[in-house]
């Protein structure tokens, strides 16, 4: 078996006897990824015959200097799977130690079939992913999101099982929906419907749901198809399941596990094959503790969950979603659609947003009507109302980074009076920095006096000298 050729493009199939020439291999890609002709495989699939086995030769090999120095600089993603042929009782372990997964096969065929749906299935994503489809509809480049897509994805495309989406209001819920159902080879082909639970009123519903036959009441002059019989062959998006009546949660688990339903006023049994997308922003699993949502039903519509990340998680996002709307709100394209101005997008960055991406939307909208022909959005385009919600209160990178270095310093002894110290000199230092020196300015924005600055920076002065003059008796 060669090393440097795969016969799966991005994968790379070797023996655990060659596991000493792979390492020279992974320091040798690590160190020449800039040129661009370098093959570099992005999962590695080490072969081992159970029989025999040496699961010391592949602890050495997960533990060996190189790939340790791999994984700690990260430059390349690399997954090590080890292909057995048989059980393996030492799996767990391997896990632990690094390796992302143990599969058995009983012959090379079944493998070797495995990674061509893999390499399939992967370029497949892929294609998804840099496609138009994906690119003007489903913004954003984070790597929160694009794993999250990737994982929507592999789900959408198996065909298999029903979607479920939670997450906060706004986040795309029903955008990604849309998507699923698009890129789902076979129920694109028919119909996506839409049916928004808020609506449903358990006495008047029956009919938009099942469907009605004529005469089945005193107004039903004609038969109806409800969303179960539309959806036939497609898709069927359940927005807001949690607002689902109690009263029709059972007869929807019967459409959902018999695949049949009856009209009102049918006699007849109606067979339906839909794939279900629900998406909901309340929490079900409190909803099914306080017996508002059957759990039976849950595990029905949830064969695949995913958390949709609110716009606060892929904060990253924010400038690229922010043009994109204002191409949108401009009717511009969007190479010639305005950049936003330092400031403003300070501003868009830093913001709250309890609505997520229709928030940012909405926001963006508005400040494109006060926008005038110019190649930049200023500032003073941002809608008074709006400017008011630039917070006040200090901004991490990273939520609790404070509550970690007050820990680590409570830790080492230093007490509350050296913190406010500390805190008290950084924020002079960039009042200072941020107002090129100038004391007034930097007065100003710390909201203090500058006298107040000059006795903080002269008291730390004179405790300097003492420090040095301490040091210089030792
Ligand atoms: N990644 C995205 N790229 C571009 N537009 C997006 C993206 N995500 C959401 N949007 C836009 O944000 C708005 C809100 O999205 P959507 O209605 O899908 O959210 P939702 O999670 O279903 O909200 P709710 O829970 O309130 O029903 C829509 O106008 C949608 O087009």
């Amino acid at each position: 078996m060669k090393i440097d050729k795969s016969p799966f493009d991005s994968n790379l199939l070797v023996g655990l006897d060659q596991s000493e020439l792979l390492l020279s291999k992974i320091k040798k890609w690590g160190a020449c990824l800039e040129e661009s002709n370098v093959w570099v495989p992005n999962t590695i699939f080490v072969f081992a015959k159970v029989k025999g086995f040496d699961v010391e030769k592949l602890k050495r090999f997960l533990r060996s200097n190189e790939l340790q120095e791999h994984k700690r600089s990260c430059e390349f993603e690399l997954s090590i799977i080890l292909i057995v042929d048989n059980s393996l009782p030492e799996a767990w372990s391997l896990l632990e130690l690094g390796i992302s997964d143990v599969i058995y096969f009983k012959e090379v065929n079944e493998f070797v079939n495995y990674c061509k749906d893999l390499k399939f299935q992967n370029s497949f994503i892929k294609n998804i992913l840099s496609s138009q489809l994906v690119k003007s509809n489903l913004i954003g480049c984070s790597t929160c999101w694009m794993e999250f897509l990737k994982e929507i994805i592999t789900a959408s495309i198996s065909g298999k099982g029903n979607i479920f989406l939670y997450g906060e209001t706004g986040t795309g819920k029903e955008l990604l929906a849309r998507f699923i159902h698009t890129i789902d080879k076979v129920r694109s082909k028919n119909n996506l419907v839409i049916l928004d639970c808020t609506t449903i009123i358990p006495e008047l519903s029956g009919s938009e749901l099942f469907g009605h036959e004529k005469g089945a009441f005193t107004n039903a002059s004609y038969h109806r198809d409800g969303a179960f019989s539309l959806a036939d062959g497609g898709s069927l998006f359940m927005d807001e399941i949690g607002e689902l009546p109690v009263q029709l949660q059972s007869e929807f688990l019967r459409v959902l596990q018999e695949k049949q339903f009856k009209k009102v006023g049918g006699n007849f049994y109606k067979s339906s094959d839909f794939r279900l997308i629900s998406a909901t922003n309340r929490n079900l699993i409190q909803m099914i503790k306080n017996g508002s949502f059957r759990s039976d039903l849950y595990f029905r519509i949830s064969d695949h969950s995913f958390k949709v990340p609110a716009l606060r998680e892929r904060r990253e996002d924010i400038p690229g979603l922010a043009r994109y709307f204002l191409s949108k709100a401009l009717d511009a394209p969007l190479d010639e659609t305005p950049h936003f101005d330092k400031g403003v997008m300070e501003f868009l960055m830093h913001r709250d947003y309890p609505g997520n991406i229709r928030e940012l939307k909405q926001l963006v909208f508005r400040i494109a009507k006060n926008h005038h022909h110019h190649h930049l959005v200023t500032p003073g385009e941002v809608p008074l109302a709006e400017r008011a919600k630039i917070p006040k209160t200090i901004r991490f990178e990273k939520e609790g980074h404070l509550y970690e270095i007050m820990k680590k310093n409570l830790l080492s002894g230093v007490n509350l009076t050296e913190i406010k110290r500390q805190t008290m000199r950084e924020a002079i230092k960039a009042a200072l920095d941020i107002n090129n020196q100038n004391k007034h300015l930097a007065a100003r924005s710390l909201g203090i006096t500058v006298r107040a600055i000059q006795k903080f920076l002269q008291k730390e002065n004179e405790s300097n000298e003492e420090d040095s003059k301490e040091e210089g008796k030792d």
